[in-house]
């Protein structure tokens, strides 16, 4: 059984579809990662995986007794409100003051518990973010856009902390990103998405697939030209996508 299945998955927000046909499986141990433009319901997806948003239809299975940890795109805290970042993991639940320094450990930010956390930098913020999701010991860890607002540097070291995570936990990772030039180095499968799963499978297969340069641009050596390009019509149709078991890497589906 996979970690996590996903079949046939549509999901409609303010009365439009902004998913369709989705099938993604998602297996113990790897990293995938979920690239597509700005409105192709990455995000939507995720929360999906949570419970946050309801499916209109299809299947969405997890091994039972399956952890989730979600790291989201944007959490808002007060400025004005002083708070200890030992109190904020401890909210809204408390945990034992061991399984806060071990997560906080985890996150690659020991000893920052004491801090006020608006005194915090954006890469130590967003750490501790992963290390809220960390405490419920996930099996499957989601991050959506976690290193927006990172520089480079704080970018890659954040990846890096994200596989040893991974080693250290053996969780499988589920990621949404932009930064595809990182992305592509640090994901066992890529999976692009653009309201359906276009095309998915190890990074070397998907950037050389039709589908991402058709998706992505003729530049496909230059993963940053994604966004600077207009998604073409023909390819915003609804598909379904029978998708191939997670574990053969190797395998590229590419939708008709
Ligand atoms: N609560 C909502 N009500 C109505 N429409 C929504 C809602 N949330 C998202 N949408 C729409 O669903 C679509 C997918 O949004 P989503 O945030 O999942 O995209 P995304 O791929 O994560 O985008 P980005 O890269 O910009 O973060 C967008 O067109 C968005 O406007």
């Amino acid at each position: 059984m996979h970690l996590l299945s996903i079949d046939d998955l549509h999901v409609a927000l303010g009365g439009r579809t902004v998913l369709e046909g989705i099938g993604l499986h998602i297996e113990r141990g790897e990293i995938v990662t979920l690239v597509g433009p700005n409105g192709s319901g990455k995000s939507t997806l995720l929360r999906a995986i949570i419970g946050a948003v309801r499916p209109a239809r299809g299947r969405l299975v997890r091994q039972p007794g399956v952890a989730i940890g979600y790291v989201p795109q944007r959490l808002a805290i007060d400025a004005t409100l002083p708070m200890t970042v030992s109190r904020f993991l401890n909210l809204p639940r408390r945990h034992s003051t061991r399984t806060v320094r071990q997560a906080l450990e985890q996150a690659g930010v020991p000893g920052l518990g004491r801090q006020q956390v608006t005194a915090l930098s954006g890469g130590q913020f967003q750490r501790i973010l992963l290390a809220r999701a960390l405490l419920e010991k996930p099996d499957l860890l989601l991050l959506d856009e976690a290193t927006q607002g990172l520089d480079h540097r704080g970018t890659a070291d954040f990846y890096r902390q994200i596989e040893s995570v991974r080693r250290e936990l053996g969780c499988a990772v589920l990621m949404v990103s932009h930064d595809l030039h990182v992305v592509m180095r640090a994901s066992d499968r890529v999976v692009c998405l653009n309201r359906h799963v276009c095309c998915q499978g190890t990074p070397e297969r998907v950037v050389a697939s039709p589908a991402y340069r058709e998706l992505f641009g003729p530049d496909t050596g230059d993963a940053l030209a994604l966004y600077r390009h207009d998604h073409p019509r023909q390819h915003d149709r609804s598909v379904g996508n029978p998708i191939p078991p997670a574990a053969d890497t190797s395998h590229l589906e590419i939708a008709p």
